[in-house]
């Protein structure tokens, strides 16, 4: 009798809060389900053999934490010192490209997060939306470093740098894996090519002619580059893409800031160890000189610890940004970043360790067979 009214079932407003998040890799499915597949090979791919890819996260299996009992302590303080600054946890957001591929509202989404968060982003050179209109989205505003690939043009690359400086970013990380693009498979399958329209690299565009320059791998990259960079900014420089130790030694030489390792998520050289497999070496090799960082196959909160263990300072993540991002946009960011603290406190908590400086590397047992 009674006529069942359309949409009875009342339906999730838009504004309701997203989905519990129970593990960051579930991001990542959500996420495949969203994107454009050439988009999402994008992200997801590696090069050659995605075997340094693979490598990223299944090192982590080769780590056992022993942890340390009856240690009290209470409440877990997460936070580090990073260039004079204090962060709230030990974890960056690497820079990737493309976030508008990802979600509509692209970096202005991750820096608000990440501003929630008092984190700090790295934002991509091959960023979709310019490095100002990041600076200006997040209240509170995002902690900002610039991610620099340097282009054979000086002036130019100073013109960037003064950008990113004005636009209030804390510090240049340099990536330095990159004197050619690596070769990825699935991009080339794909066709993956241009930007759809409207989407472009904002901050390549040249302040003289307004027009937007590729981006150039230049292969001439050398350490007198470092030291142009250095007499060119007074802002702290992270060099990106260090996986041997003489390099990490070369690096405090150069007067160098910080050290970045990494592989860059096994999208350059394929058959690159791991970066948590390169680190220790690495910690050695700057002896307490200079921070190290690590991104490449974090995925939850034990990885961190276990790259803190072994020497980082702090981690960076690269795709479970991007797949927060494309599967929940702003929200999703800002859970990820809830839940890798609060794995990270957790872990810390059964480990023993009340603050990240007492994670020392005893309590990694490594070559445990897997
Ligand atoms: C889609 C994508 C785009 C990236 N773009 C950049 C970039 O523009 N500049 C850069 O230095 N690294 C870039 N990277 C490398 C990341 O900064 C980081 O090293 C890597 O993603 C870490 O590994 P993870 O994805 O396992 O966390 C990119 C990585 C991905 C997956
Ligand atoms: O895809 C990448 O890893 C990357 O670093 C990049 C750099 C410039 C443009 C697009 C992607």
């Amino acid at each position: 009798m009674s006529s069942v009214p359309a949409q009875a079932t009342p339906r999730r407003a838009a504004t309701a809060d997203p989905p519990p998040l129970y593990r960051v890799d579930d991001l990542e499915a959500e996420a495949r389900r969203r994107l454009d597949p050439v988009h999402r090979d994008f992200f997801a791919g590696g090069a050659g053999d995605e075997r340094t890819l693979r490598a990223n996260e299944t090192a982590f299996d080769g780590y056992r934490i022993l942890p340390r009992v009856l240690r009290g302590g209470g409440e877990r303080d997460l936070r580090i010192e990073l260039f004079g600054e204090t962060l709230p946890m030990p974890v960056l957001v690497s820079p990737t490209a493309f976030h508008r591929l990802a979600h509509p509202q692209g970096e202005v989404a991750t820096a608000r997060a990440v501003g929630a968060a008092g984190t700090v982003m790295v934002v991509s050179m091959a960023a979709t939306t310019p490095i100002e209109a990041v600076a200006g989205a997040a209240d509170p505003p995002a902690r900002l470093w610039f991610q620099l690939y340097p282009q054979p043009d000086l002036g130019f690359t100073a013109s960037v740098i003064r950008r990113a400086e004005a636009a209030g970013c804390r510090a240049l990380v340099v990536t330095v894996d990159s004197p050619v693009f690596g070769r990825r498979d699935r991009d080339l399958r794909n066709g993956f090519l241009d930007l759809p329209p409207g989407c472009r690299c904002e901050n390549m565009r040249d302040p003289e002619s307004g027009r937007v320059r590729d981006i150039v791998m230049d292969a001439t990259l050398d350490w007198a580059r470092i030291e142009w960079l250095r007499e060119t900014t007074r802002l702290p420089i992270v060099l990106k893409g260090i996986l041997h130790p003489a390099d990490a030694r070369l690096a405090v030489e150069h007067g160098v800031d910080a050290v970045l390792v990494s592989n860059h998520g096994g999208r350059q050289l394929d058959g690159a160890p791991a970066s948590v497999d390169a680190l220790p070496a690495v910690v050695a090799a700057v002896g307490g000189r200079i921070p190290v960082l690590l991104d490449g196959g974090i995925r939850r909160g034990t990885d961190i610890l276990a790259a803190l263990a072994l020497g980082a300072v702090a981690v960076g993540i690269g795709r479970p940004v991007v797949w927060a991002l494309a599967a929940r946009g702003e929200p999703g960011v800002r859970q990820l970043l809830d839940l890798l603290r609060a794995e990270l406190a957790r872990a810390m908590t059964l480990a023993g360790a009340v603050r990240p400086a007492d994670l020392t590397r005893e309590m990694i047992l490594d070559r445990v067979p897997v």
